[in-house]
């Protein structure tokens, strides 16, 4: 499987015309957008990991039914400088390195032994967001890139730290209608505390306000919760919001704080300082919008495992939320490239299915409940909440689907009651083999498959004034395993999940992670209520 997840990537820097078969709706125009690694060594140095892989930016753009497709590296300052040293002077998630001591620009990383929090990589290779007019890739550290969507160049850096005291942030943030971005992220040991940080980028921010300066200027703090830990607070990918909540799980995946101090000394990477706590609870935090805090009741669940969350919504004074959850983290563990490249069969099994899993949350706890009582009450679901004693309440999800990963919906139903999971069906495997929509009211599904073929995460983009939830089309990077096949863009009609149209490159495509499609409309018109949220 070198051939899938560990090789270079070749850039495809001029935009090359894809053959296009089948027929394009024509409304659907605009670009799709997408980030993943690209690039495992670099000179004779090799990284471990396949999330530690060079951030590899392409692009399909989709006009008048024809597409173009390009591909640039990300210039990050880690690519420039390992480019430059031609050998990985950069550490990254699995990947501990050293710089070169002869040169300067790196001798920051020194300060990494009288640091408690290092300096952290700037590849940003998960996803990419959308800020009022401008588009960042990003990663899990402090760092973004803003990027120019058109050209796929790399623009200014922006330091998260400049803006909101946190060390570590979400590459999946959520969007308002407005387009205003809520993501989280985490600060660690900062006056003492270690802490969650639910923060808000505004979309735009009138000049009067600006006075010249940088929108970012405008980022607040919307909550903070504190981590039960100081020196091992949770690890976490993504976090789920409603109309008038967020919903957060503090799980027992942990950072090690000590050790990540003491990483470099040691040349062990980040990844080893992280580690599943099975004997542990999930503490699931849900914050009100409305007053920016907590709610009083403690919820929790099960030790578990959460990369992905699907959607929330309140429903009967209900908070219900999906998630694909796994029993441990083996996810992370399958992902290193010597468990990918070699007996791949043998070593890629993961020791837990990736299971979409509903959980209910009640509002509201009847202080007269029996305790053991089951506080929902919701006939749409299975998933239970016992009430214990002092105030906790234990709650047990109701499973819907097992093997499927990187989720999206349509976002127009973020936070809202909905419909439609579409994701990548995959078993025991790292392996993609399946593009799926599950229909969580009959639990019914559809797939699309075909032979050699290795979808990307599937993107719904819906009909311009669509009624239906699932009036829109799909559209997936193809990667092929089989040499003769090329890659292609797979547009897939997202009610009856047939085929429309595939537009096929002769290129070095690589398999990415997340992405978001732009509409054409989104170059021109400033945003507005017409303005489409990326999902995340
Ligand atoms: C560099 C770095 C990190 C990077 C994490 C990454 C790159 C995670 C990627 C996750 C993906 C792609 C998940 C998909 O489901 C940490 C651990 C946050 C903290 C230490 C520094
Ligand atoms: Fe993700």
């Amino acid at each position: 499987m070198e051939i899938i997840f560990g090789r270079n990537r070749k850039e495809q820097l001029e935009p090359v015309q894809a053959t296009v078969t089948g027929k394009i709706p024509a409304w659907l125009q605009g670009t799709l957008l997408r980030n993943g690694p690209g690039m495992h060594t670099v000179g004779e140095s090799k990284y471990n990991h396949w999330f530690d892989g060079l951030a590899l930016l392409h692009s399909f753009s989709i006009r008048d039914g024809e597409v173009t497709y390009r591909s640039k590296y990300l210039r990050s300052d880690t690519y420039n400088a390992n480019i430059e040293a031609n050998r990985i002077v950069v550490s990254e998630f699995g990947t501990m390195a050293y710089p070169d001591p002869c040169k300067n620009i790196f001798a920051k990383a020194f300060s990494y032994l009288s640091h408690t929090i290092p300096d952290f990589t700037d590849n940003c290779l998960i996803n990419i967001m959308k800020c009022g007019e401008d588009f960042y890739a990003t990663t899990e550290t402090n760092y973004i890139r803003k990027i120019d969507p058109q050209s796929l160049e790399t623009l200014e850096k922006v330091d998260y730290r400049k803006y909101v005291a946190i060390n570590l942030a979400t590459a999946h943030p959520h969007y308002d209608k407005a387009g205003n971005v809520l993501n989280m992220g985490t600060s660690i040991v900062d006056k003492g505390k270690t802490k969650y940080v639910i923060f808000k980028i505004p979309a735009t921010v009138p000049e009067a306000k600006r006075k010249g300066k940088s929108p970012w200027k405008h980022t607040e703090v919307f909550c903070s919760i504190p981590s039960r830990s100081l020196l091992s607070p949770s690890y976490y990918h993504s976090f789920g919001v409603t109309e008038n909540f967020v919903v957060f799980l503090e799980q027992p995946f942990k950072l090690d704080i000590l050790k990540m101090a003491t990483a470099y000394v040691r040349g062990v990477s980040w990844a080893s300082c992280m580690s599943f706590h099975r004997e542990d609870k999930t503490y699931i935090h849900v914050i009100d919008q409305r007053t920016r805090k907590p709610v009083s009741t403690k919820f929790y669940t099960d030790p578990m495992v959460v990369f992905h969350h699907v959607n929330a919504y309140e429903e009967d004074g209900y908070i219900l939320f999906d998630v694909i959850a796994y029993e441990d983290n083996s996810l992370y563990q399958l992902f290193y490239l010597a468990n990918l490249n070699q007996d791949f069969g043998e070593n890629s099994r993961l020791t837990s299915v990736p299971t979409l899993k509903r959980f209910a949350v009640p509002l509201h706890v009847d202080k007269n409940a029996d305790v053991g009582s089951n506080l929902i009450k919701v006939a749409s679901t299975r998933a239970t909440a016992l009430k214990e004693k002092d105030d906790q309440v234990y709650c047990q999800p109701e499973g819907l689907y097992e093997g499927l990963e990187l989720p999206r919906i349509n976002y127009s139903h973020n936070g809202k009651p909905y419909r439609y999971i579409f994701a990548a069906e995959v078993q025991w495997s790292p392996i993609p083999t399946k593009i799926l929509k599950y229909d969580i009211l009959t639990k019914s599904s559809l797939t699309w498959s075909e032979e050699c073929c290795w979808p990307a995460e599937p993107l719904f983009v819906p009909t311009p004034g669509a009624k239906d939830e699932d009036d829109g089309v799909i559209l997936s990077a193809i990667v092929s395993t089989d040499p003769q096949k090329p890659p292609f863009l797979l547009i897939l009609d997202a009610k009856s999940f047939t085929e429309l149209a595939r537009a096929s490159v002769d290129v070095d495509m690589h398999l990415d992670l997340h992405g978001l499609f732009v509409p054409d409309a989104d170059w021109d018109v400033k945003a507005s209520d017409g303005y489409m949220a990326p999902q995340a």
